[in-house]
């Protein structure tokens, strides 16, 4: 039986070239203009994954000549706390991007902290307002992963139109939104989670297929359609064995190559690409502030 020959999506180039035109941007703005864009980062407590995931966003915002505000907070902040750290920030003309890192502690609601921070500042893409603008087809802050997916996708393949998508997940992060953004590719979107009948079935009927579960090897190289483009969202970290620890997607790597046209390795393939969007999207934010408009990129 022939295989296919898997071509491997570098997200980490893919990124480094949406880094670098960002940073291009801003130097051009500070130039001609005396602007500069300024990201706030909000970690609450002292998750070992959420400290690394920030410390590389405040680092990447300074590395392309952003303003980066970082604020780190005790696991033991109340809710009001975060709310009046959020309205300050969003009060603040120096501030045109709020990320607030999650997951948050139990004893915060982060619907509601979400949904405080001003949607033109909402570089997360996360709050109602946003949300509600991608789900219309209007321009909107869009969330990182799922953008940047749509831009590996849109990259390795052009057009969109037409194609049969499969997104296996429906978090609020990335499945839901990820539907939204294929939909407004003018894609036929199939959304799969946790109570779909045989979610096998539906996958290999997928030209897109995009998982996002955070369940390693849930995707078994016989769910793939021949040809088909795989994006794993998944990032878990399991033991090898020896003490030591690596990085796995949801899919079975070794099973999809020679079965996917295309896919997404982990680590190094969307990953790099949720950073990128995040600079990306605070530029965007910036710019329509100092237009005065308050909406983003076209969803
Ligand atoms: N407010 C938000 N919280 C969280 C988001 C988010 O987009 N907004 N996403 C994730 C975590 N995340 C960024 O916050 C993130 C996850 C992974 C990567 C990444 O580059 N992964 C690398 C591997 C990194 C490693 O070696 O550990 C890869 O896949 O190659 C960047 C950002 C949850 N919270
Ligand atoms: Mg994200």
């Amino acid at each position: 039986m022939s295989t296919i020959d898997t071509r491997l999506i570098d997200g980490k180039q893919h990124a480094a070239a949406l880094t670098a035109r960002v940073s291009a941007e801003v130097a051009q703005l500070d130039r001609e203009q005396g602007q500069v864009p300024g990201l706030a980062v909000v970690l609450v407590g002292t998750d070992a994954a959420s400290e690394v995931y920030v410390r590389n966003k405040t680092r990447q915002t300074s590395s392309v000549g952003m303003r980066s505000f970082a604020h780190t907070l005790p696991a033991d902040t109340s809710e009001a706390e975060l709310l009046a750290l959020v309205a300050r920030l969003n009060a603040d003309p120096d501030v045109h991007g709020i990320l607030v890192q999650l997951p948050l502690p139990p004893s915060i609601d982060s619907t509601l902290v979400l949904d405080a921070i001003d949607p033109a500042k909402d570089v997360d893409g996360l709050g109602q307002v946003n949300v509600g603008r991608v789900t219309l087809g209007h321009p909107a802050l869009v969330p990182c992963t799922p953008l940047g997916c749509l831009l590996l996708l849109e990259a390795e393949l052009g057009s969109l139109s037409g194609l049969h998508a499969v997104v296996v997940g429906r978090s609020n992060l990335v499945g839901r939104p990820m539907s939204q953004l294929l939909l407004n590719a003018d894609c036929t979107v199939t959304t799969a989670h946790i109570h779909t009948v045989d979610t096998a079935a539906h996958a290999r009927r997928a030209d897109i297929l995009v998982v996002a579960t955070g369940r390693p090897g849930l995707v078994r190289g016989d769910w793939i359609k021949p040809g088909a483009t795989v994006i794993d969202v998944g990032i878990t970290r399991i033991p090898t064995g020896s003490g030591k620890t690596k990085l796995v997607g949801d899919v079975v790597f070794e099973e999809a190559l020679g079965v996917a046209g295309r896919i997404t390795p982990v680590p190094g393939g969307v990953g790099p690409m949720t950073i990128a969007c995040l600079l990306s999207n605070t530029l965007h934010a910036a710019r329509r502030q100092w237009a005065g408009r308050n909406t983003g990129r076209a969803a």
